[in-house]
């Protein structure tokens, strides 16, 4: 753990957590030992990390799934991710399960025995499918974050862009561009922009770094860009009538 040196008893932890916008310094609680400990402010409570099942043929993939885990629990920032001890997914869990952070690891049934997937740390949830797993993925956090991956990590950043994009919701999309890794996807958006299939302004809806420490503060930082986008009160009727409707159709 980077900057957090503990000894630590139950009561203390609370503290720290009923104290996460602040800065706790040499705090002494009855017999306990000194702890010092730098809890930096955030305005998030979790983060949601999309990220590669494969671990990538590079030592730089594995230091940044460490080292955003590390960041997350520095910020005292729990974690959602799909579960499992996979790849990336199993390095960033670890990270911060270990680090003492909250992990809630969101899985489809199907997906969930460990042969298939490993071990899940923290707090597990079964979902029925992958459409519900993205769906509570994004319930249960305040922003998001992608780590290099493959297809799944691709498609469930573009999905949250588009959520974005359309204003169903206003959470920060983060793209932690290890070594380059999304140039390509980068430069691809820029001629998607150029060429006019996105609008210019929406552009700025990924935000990416290349460390954890930059891109976790940029995100803190972000103010969501609202032009023309279906307002979100709106979505939120439709869905209400959807389920009605569907309620109906089962009775
Ligand atoms: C059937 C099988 C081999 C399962 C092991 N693999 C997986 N276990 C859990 N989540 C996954 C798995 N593969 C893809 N995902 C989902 O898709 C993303 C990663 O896909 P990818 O490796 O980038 O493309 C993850 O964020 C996760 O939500």
């Amino acid at each position: 753990m980077s900057n957090i040196t503990k000894s630590l008893g139950e009561q203390d932890t609370c503290l720290v957590r009923r104290n996460s916008m602040k800065e706790i310094l040499d705090v002494k609680s009855g017999d306990q030992l000194e702890m010092k400990m730098k809890v930096k402010a955030s305005r998030f409570t979790r983060v949601c990390v999309f990220c590669g099942s494969s671990a990538g043929k590079r030592d730089c993939y594995r230091d940044a799934a460490l080292e955003l885990g590390q960041e997350l629990v520095s910020r005292n920032l729990g974690l959602v991710y799909g579960g499992g001890s996979v790849g990336l997914m199993g390095l960033v869990s670890q990270a911060v399960h270990s680090g003492g952070g909250h992990v809630l690891g969101i899985i489809p049934k199907t997906l969930m025995c460990k042969e298939l997937t490993g071990e899940t740390v923290g707090e597990v949830r079964a979902v029925t499918d992958m459409h519900q797993r993205k769906a509570e993925m994004g319930r249960h956090s305040d922003c998001f974050i992608a780590l290099p991956g493959g297809y799944g990590t691709l498609e469930e950043l573009l999905e949250v862009i588009t959520w974005a994009q359309l204003g169903i919701h206003d959470k920060p999309v983060g793209l932690l561009n290890v070594d380059g890794y999304y140039n390509y996807l980068l430069t691809f958006i820029d001629k998607a922009v150029d060429d006019g299939f996105i609008r210019p302004s929406q552009r700025n809806i990924i935000v990416s770094a290349p460390n954890a420490k930059e891109l976790v503060q940029k995100l803190e930082d972000y103010v969501p860009v609202h032009d023309g986008a279906i307002a979100r009160a709106r979505w939120e009727v439709e869905q209400e009538e959807f389920k009605v409707s569907l309620q109906a159709e089962v009775a």
